[in-house]
Order: C-alpha cells, then structure tokens, then sequence
C-alpha cells in the first residue's frame, strides 16, 4: 500500500508554470460552456437552457437562453408547466435557440453552428433551419420520444441540418472566483 504521505505530495504537486497549460478547454466544451453558463439567467423554475452560435472562425455570434419575450413581464406572465395552457409558461416563454437566433451580433447566423443544451423542438429546428445554421450540438435529448422532437428530426433531417451529442472532455467546470487572487511562489 501507498504512504498516505507520500500521496498527499503526489497530490499537492503545484501546476508547472513554466510550460503550456494542457488542461485548458478544448472548443466544444468552452462553447457548450458559454450556453450553460446563459442558462443561469433564465427564470423558468424548471427547466434552465441556454444556446450560442458560433461561426466558421470559432467566434461567438449569439447567446440566448429561455425566457419571456421582451417588454413582457416575467412577473406578470405564469411559469406554470400544468393546468390551463393560457396559464402555464408553453405559450409565452422564447426558447434559448430562439433568443440566440434574434440576439446574434452579425448580420447573418448562416452556415454557423448552434449549442445548446437540450436538443431544439420543432419550432426552434424551424428557426434553425430558416437561419441557415448548419449544425446543431446538443448535450441532452432527454425528451427524444416526444412528437416535437420527432417532427425536429424530421426537419433537420430534410434540410440537411447536422446534429451531434456533445461529450464533454470536463464533466463539471467550476467557475471559483477566488481562483485568479491565487498567489504562485
Ligand atoms: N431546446 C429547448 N430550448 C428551450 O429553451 N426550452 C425551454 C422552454 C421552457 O422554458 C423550458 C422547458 O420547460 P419544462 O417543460 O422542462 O418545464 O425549456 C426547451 C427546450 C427543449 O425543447
Ligand atoms: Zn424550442
């Protein structure tokens, strides 16, 4: 067996500094990241999602997440997900893809790529679709056997709009904001 010592140094091995990092993160992650991170703005009590559009240069384009459509209060508008539709949030609340879509800072999302965190419904594929977004990444399609979903794939399928899972190299990426007050000797 291991001396419980000499694991502890192992252990408390300080980062070299004097060489290139190698567990910075690799695109995919730092994007999907981005969406993630968008999410926490979102009111919905439930269900938190975010997206962000990216172009052929690796630049962000547009972040969105779920929310109610602007000028609408988000006090005066129900979060509900059951009872009467009018009182549930189904019919007012934008989507991350959308709020992504109408946020982008360039004048066209063509041929860009979109993550988000839950695979798009069948009125956000359309607006993919109609964007010109090439491909879609996703980290969860949890809600796969649902008719919306079906009718996504079937759209993006027919207009040639790729989709990918994401696996993260990272599983959790912590933001400490105390880190950067860190002092190396
Ligand atoms: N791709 C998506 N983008 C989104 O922004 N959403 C939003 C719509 C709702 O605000 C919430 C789903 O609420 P719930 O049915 O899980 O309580 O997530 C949902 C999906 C899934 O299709
Ligand atoms: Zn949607």
């Amino acid at each position: 067996m291991d001396n419980p010592c000499q694991q502890n140094d192992k252990e408390n091995v300080s980062p070299d500094l004097d060489t290139k990092r190698k567990d910075y993160l690799e695109w995919r992650d730092y994007f999907m990241s981005v969406a993630f991170l968008s999410a926490q703005r979102s009111k919905d009590p439930s269900t938190q999602v975010g997206a962000c559009i990216v172009n052929d240069e690796n630049k962000i384009v547009g972040i969105g997440y779920n929310g109610m459509p602007n000028h609408c209060s988000d006090d005066d508008l129900p979060w509900a997900r059951k009872g009467n539709w009018l009182d549930t949030k189904y019919p007012y609340v934008c989507h991350a893809e959308m709020n992504a879509i109408m946020n982008k800072n360039c004048s066209s999302v063509s041929g860009c790529t979109i993550y988000v965190a839950l695979f798009p419904c069948n009125e956000c594929a359309k607006l993919i679709i109609q964007s010109g977004i090439k491909k879609v990444i996703y980290m969860s399609d949890k809600h796969k056997e649902n008719d919306c979903m079906i009718a996504s794939r079937k759209l993006l399928d027919l207009a040639h709009v790729e989709y990918t899972q994401h696996i993260p190299k990272h599983r959790k990426i912590v933001i400490d904001f105390d880190n950067i007050n860190a002092r190396h000797k």
